[in-house]
């Protein structure tokens, strides 16, 4: 049988995820290799593309597109320059592999939906790791299986040690929660219909602009609610977590394993700093799985669709932090494409 040829995957924006999926396509991915980078920072694209042999380095989206060597491409650029880039892969039929967002908005996200309609089948898949973690997996397994019952409520901790400058009150929902607002979709088969925001006093720790940490509620379609604590300067380290609690059980994910050591009349170990780390093994997954249909000629994973409910719950999340009070969520009918 005749060996099929790695996937020449082109990756756009090279900062700190961007160059850690360079890696991971160069050194942990099989059946694939990194035909090009692209950043609108031509000395940081020239680096990246210099760790790789045979990488080319470009400032444009579409002069990787035009390149042969360019099968595929992983966005990792800044979620507003997401749409631009996708609606340029449709006209290339190029299969993305786009980080959250899709967009940072549900309009640019339904702009995304109608071309990839236009173009007639699945192309995205949405860079929302979690589904490929081994605990989220586990968890997800025993709440199909029905093992404990119907899910009556998730609670869900999401910490990040510290935020860069220039990280707003926004962010924290878009681009931090946005993750439960996945996890929950998916885990629960079931959409947001609305979501509450509460502010506690902000932690002294916290940059002055910024209601640090906040406590945000999802009601779902099925009648589950789920609380998420949203806390991005707790300053100890990264934490995710979330238990489901069913009607004669609980399942909970996201402690700390690895290493517990005992020592000097204590016990202890260790918390990640942050999502790479954290991480690690459901990216190096979701970029293999990605690999791996798209060789295969298929799409799987979340869609634009479950982009485009993420930026739709968001969007009402940030009304709900602003003004305080419990917003709905508008979704439009579901494409045919995603069903
Ligand atoms: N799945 C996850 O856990 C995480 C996902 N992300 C997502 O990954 C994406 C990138 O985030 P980071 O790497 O943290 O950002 P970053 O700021 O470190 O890197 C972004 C890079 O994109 C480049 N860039 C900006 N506009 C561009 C354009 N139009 N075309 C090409 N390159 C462009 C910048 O010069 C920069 O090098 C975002 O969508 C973000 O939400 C970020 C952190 C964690
Ligand atoms: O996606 C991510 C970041 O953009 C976001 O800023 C962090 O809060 C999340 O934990 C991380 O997974």
């Amino acid at each position: 049988m005749p060996q099929q040829p790695p996937l020449g995957v082109a990756v756009i924006g090279t900062g700190r995820m961007g160059a850690d999926h360079v890696r991971r396509i160069d050194e942990v991915v099989h059946g694939a290799r990194v035909a090009a980078v692209v950043d609108v920072d031509a000395e940081r694209a020239k680096a990246v593309a210099g760790r790789v042999e045979g990488c080319a380095a470009y400032t444009e989206p579409a002069a990787a597109m035009a390149s042969s060597d360019v099968d595929a491409l992983l966005i990792a650029s800044p979620g507003p320059a997401h749409e631009a880039a996708l609606l340029q892969a449709f006209a290339h039929d190029l299969p993305v592999l786009c980080e959250k967002p899709l967009t940072p908005d549900p309009a640019a996200a339904l702009r995304v939906l109608e071309a990839e309609q236009r173009l007639g089948h699945r192309r995205v898949q949405v860079g929302f790791m979690r589904r490929y973690d081994a605990g989220f997996m586990r968890l997800k397994s025993v709440l199909d299986a029905g093992e404990f019952g119907r899910p009556l409520m998730l609670h869900c901790q999401h910490r990040n040690a510290s935020t860069p400058p220039g990280f707003t009150s926004q962010m924290m929902i878009n681009d931090s929660v946005v993750h439960e607002i996945d996890t929950t979709r998916w885990l629960l088969d079931q959409e947001i219909t609305a979501v509450t925001v509460l502010r506690p006093a902000p932690s002294t720790a916290a940059p002055a602009h910024l209601s640090d940490p906040q406590l945000v509620l999802f009601e779902t379609s099925g009648g589950a609610v789920v609380d998420v604590e949203i806390f991005v300067n707790c300053g100890f380290g990264y934490q995710v977590r979330c238990e489901a609690v069913c009607e004669s059980g609980s399942a909970r994910t996201g402690e700390e394993a690895g290493l517990v050591t005992h020592s000097a009349g204590r016990w202890g170990g260790t918390i990640p700093q942050d999502f790479v780390p954290r991480f690690a093994e459901a990216y190096d997954r979701q970029v293999q799985r990605w690999v791996d249909a798209t060789r295969r000629g298929t799409v799987e994973g979340p869609s634009s669709w479950d982009g485009y409910a993420a930026a739709a719950v968001c969007e009402a999340g940030v009304t709900a932090q602003a003004t305080g009070r419990r917003t709905t969520t508008e979704l439009i009918e579901r494409p045919a494409l995603y069903a």
